[in-house]
């Protein structure tokens, strides 16, 4: 066994084990990089880009199926070479993997440690049966994987991940998705829009990332008009038959359904890589999912010279949490024991779908937690269904809620489905990191006639329940029509 002693160790190469890396490399040269698998990341080579390629490709299927409102007319059908579809996700999502991996190849090969490191102690870890590495300080960055009950492995090959998606080379015809979460919304709609019959199943009426109840049950309505979609369904057998899967399960009106489909997709949620980590040898605080905690601002655990970041840390799993997370990590490893805490923006989160979900700030859950029992927030709120401008474009499906503090009037988040929500959340997630309060939106500058309109009268609902302006006007001319 190969043995080496470093200042920093950073185990996983991906989002945030990259940006621990470099942000360990400003304070010291003695860092190395553990990769136990590919390099490329989660997000380029199964996540946020292959994903993201398969909806551009559904949307245009959808929009050329889509003209005959406008008076414009196909003629003819609107044909789906599901082989050029999945060709285009591979190599473009190969084009983005080659981005990272040629990143990776910059970093110096003393630097680098391929295969899965194992805790020994607080400073020595294992790697693979190759290499027994002394590190000062350590910086968990592992990421995640899909979670899904472990009876499900009895569907052999009929049941995917996400990952297997992106490896198709041809769409199926058919597929049942588990999970109306993030990950089954994106995938599940791309796949109908795609021509793949979905039928989606979800768990205790739980659609998307919703908290507020209002705006969940407007999308599970959208989403349900468009393929079938029951949140909480009651799934009585899964099995395989011919190269298929057979599912018997009770329809939402009752009656008992049995299909056949090519495919099962867990996307019932992810769990950290945490759990092969040898963390049993040794003694750290853990939260109730048997992950690490960390202090959100440090990324420092219990143990105070491991770190942990991205995905693995159980806090919030996406793309830019995981690139700021792995700085502030690698930053405070390399500068030890004179560590500092990062920045941590307002929260924001979009999912593709279309409409478009968007969350911002704190959620409605987080905010009757911190101001429920008082009743001191209030909640503006905006359809899209008659929005001007929105439904010149007939993108005229959603519900914005805002939600903002009585007495300060200061902006708290929000929750919304509906046109361009990823654009709308940046909008919302500025306002908020810059703390300002619904009357100093409200001063800000909006064009006519454009979906920020929407915004703003959700503000002006707002700013009137918090009886900081005046209440609404139900036919405002002067604000452009359909503002
Ligand atoms: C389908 C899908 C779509 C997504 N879309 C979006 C999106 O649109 N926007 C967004 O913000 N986020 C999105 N995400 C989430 C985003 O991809 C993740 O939050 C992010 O990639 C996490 O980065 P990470 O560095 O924590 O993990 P990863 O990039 O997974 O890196 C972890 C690395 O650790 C390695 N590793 C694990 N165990 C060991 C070990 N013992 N030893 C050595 N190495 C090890 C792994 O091989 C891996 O390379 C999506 C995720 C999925 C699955
Ligand atoms: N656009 C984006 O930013 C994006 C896209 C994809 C993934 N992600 C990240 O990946 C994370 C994981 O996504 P996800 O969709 O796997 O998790 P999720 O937590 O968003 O959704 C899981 C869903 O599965 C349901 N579920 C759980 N067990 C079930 C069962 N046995 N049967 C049926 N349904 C069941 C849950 O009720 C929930 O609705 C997200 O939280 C997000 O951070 C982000």
């Amino acid at each position: 066994m190969k043995k080496l002693n470093v200042d920093v160790a950073v185990i996983g190469g991906g989002t945030a084990g990259l940006a621990s890396y470099r942000a360990a490399k400003e304070h010291t040269d003695s860092v190395v990089l553990i990769e136990g698998g590919k390099f490329g990341t989660t997000c380029a080579r199964v996540g946020c880009m292959p994903s993201k390629l398969l909806i551009a490709a559904a949307e245009s299927a959808h929009n050329a199926q889509h003209t005959a409102p406008f008076g414009v007319f196909v003629d003819g059908d609107v044909r789906i070479d599901g082989q050029k579809v999945m060709q285009r996700i591979r190599d473009e999502r190969d084009r983005f993997v080659g981005f990272v991996v040629d990143a990776v190849d910059g970093i110096p090969d003393q630097d680098k440690l391929i295969g899965k490191a194992t805790f020994i102690s607080e400073t020595e870890l294992q790697i693979d049966d190759h290499t027994l590495l002394t590190a000062k300080r350590i910086v968990i960055a592992t990421g995640s994987r899909p979670a899904y009950p472990a009876v499900w492995n009895d569907l052999g090959d009929n049941l995917i991940i996400n990952d297997d998606v992106f490896n198709w080379t041809d769409l199926p015809k058919s597929i049942a998705v588990f999970g109306p979460g993030v990950i089954g919304l994106e995938l599940g709609q791309s796949l109908h829009r795609l021509g793949v019959e979905v039928l989606m199943f979800g768990m205790g009426g739980q659609v998307g990332p919703f908290t507020d109840p209002e705006v969940m049950a407007y999308a599970q309505k959208i989403f349900s008009e468009e393929f079938y979609l029951d949140a909480d369904s009651t799934v009585k057998e899964m099995i395989q038959k011919e190269g298929n899967v057979q599912i018997t399960y009770i329809d939402k009106q009752g009656i008992e359904q049995v299909k056949i489909v090519e495919y099962v997709l867990a996307a019932t949620g992810r769990r950290p890589n945490i759990d092969n980590l040898g963390l049993d040898n040794i003694t750290i605080e853990n939260d109730s999912r048997g992950v690490p905690i960390a202090d959100p601002f440090t990324m420092q655990t219990s143990v105070p010279t491991i770190f942990i970041a991205g995905d693995a840390s159980n806090q919030i799993p996406l793309l830019h949490e995981a690139a700021d997370q792995g700085k502030i990590a690698g930053s405070n490893a390399g500068v030890y024991p004179n560590i500092r805490v990062g920045l941590r923006r307002s929260s924001i989160a979009a999912v593709f779908t279309d409409p478009q979900i968007a969350m911002v700030g704190l959620s409605r859950k987080q905010v009757m937690e911190k101001l429920g029992s008082c009743g001191c927030f209030e909640t503006g709120a905006v359809s899209f269904e008659d929005q001007g401008r929105s439904r010149v474009m007939l993108k005229n499906k959603g519900l914005l809620h805002i939600y903002a503090e009585q007495g300060t009037g200061r902006l708290l988040g929000a929750e919304m489905i509906g046109p361009q929500a990823e654009h709308l959340a940046h909008l919302l997630a500025w306002a908020h990191q810059n703390r300002m309060t619904i009357s100093q939106m409200l001063d800000m500058p909006f064009y006519h006639p454009v979906i920020e309109e929407g915004v703003r009268t959700a503000l002006r609902d707002l700013n009137a329940k918090l009886r900081l302006g005046s209440a609404m006007i139900s036919e405002c001319m002067e604000c452009g029509p359909g503002c």
